[in-house]
């Protein structure tokens, strides 16, 4: 049966000598947490020096995926709080983010509906942004450690969204018991597309 802890840990605790990370050793899959609508959001540190939060989520998470105690292992990225992104993303541009500066989506004319979990040929913006967020961190992962990050979009007010997101921690946990032992380099022919996501 799958065990699940939560430890709430700050990236300051990353620190040279941290002892802590070892008490992960026996731990099967990484799952990293970021709100989607903290892009326009800042944080002021003790220096009065402001930080845009999206900015120091990427930092977090770019010393977690590279810590030796992390190597070889999955990681599940949780995109939480779609519904306060859509709608936020409406009011104030992706590009507020400068890791985001590029986000230029063309968008119809008729958009039928913002529903995250809708497939239609016309994405709302909500959904354009959070795919392009995604790939954005699974470029990042793929570039630092040559894998493939799976991500799962969540309204974590819902506890069936939440659900769905560890039913899919669980099933990447069952693929990797079962699959073969690839070497990285073969591995990482499989690992660029950004077509894992859990919706
Ligand atoms: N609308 C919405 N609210 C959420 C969601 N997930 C969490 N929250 C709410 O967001 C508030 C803050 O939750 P978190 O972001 O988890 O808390 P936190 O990490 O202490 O927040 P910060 O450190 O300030 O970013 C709480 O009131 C939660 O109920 C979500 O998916 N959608």
């Amino acid at each position: 049966m799958a065990r699940y802890q939560l430890i709430r840990v700050h990236a300051r605790g990353l620190g040279e000598n941290c002892k802590w990370l070892e008490m992960f050793e026996d731990v099967g899959m990484v799952i990293f947490c970021v709100s989607l609508s903290d892009y326009d959001q800042f944080t002021v540190d003790g220096n009065g020096c402001s930080s845009n939060k999206m900015i120091l989520s990427r930092k977090f998470f770019e010393a977690i995926v590279t810590h030796p105690t992390f190597e070889q292992m999955d990681f599940l990225l949780i995109l939480n709080k779609i519904d306060q992104f859509e709608e936020k993303i409406e009011q104030v541009p992706l590009t507020k983010c400068d890791w985001f500066s590029d986000f230029h989506p063309t968008i119809s004319r008729s958009r039928p509906n913002s529903n995250s979990n809708s497939i239609n040929h016309n994405p709302s913006l909500g959904q354009l942004g959070s795919h392009y967020i995604a790939v954005k961190f699974k470029r990042l992962y793929s570039s630092l450690t040559g894998r493939k990050l799976y991500v799962s979009v969540v309204k974590g007010l819902e506890p069936g969204s939440v659900d769905a997101s560890l039913k899919y921690a669980k099933e990447i946990l069952k693929w990797s018991e079962e699959r073969p032992n690839f070497s990285s380099s073969e591995y990482s022919m499989y690992s660029m597309d950004a077509s894992s996501f859990s919706h």
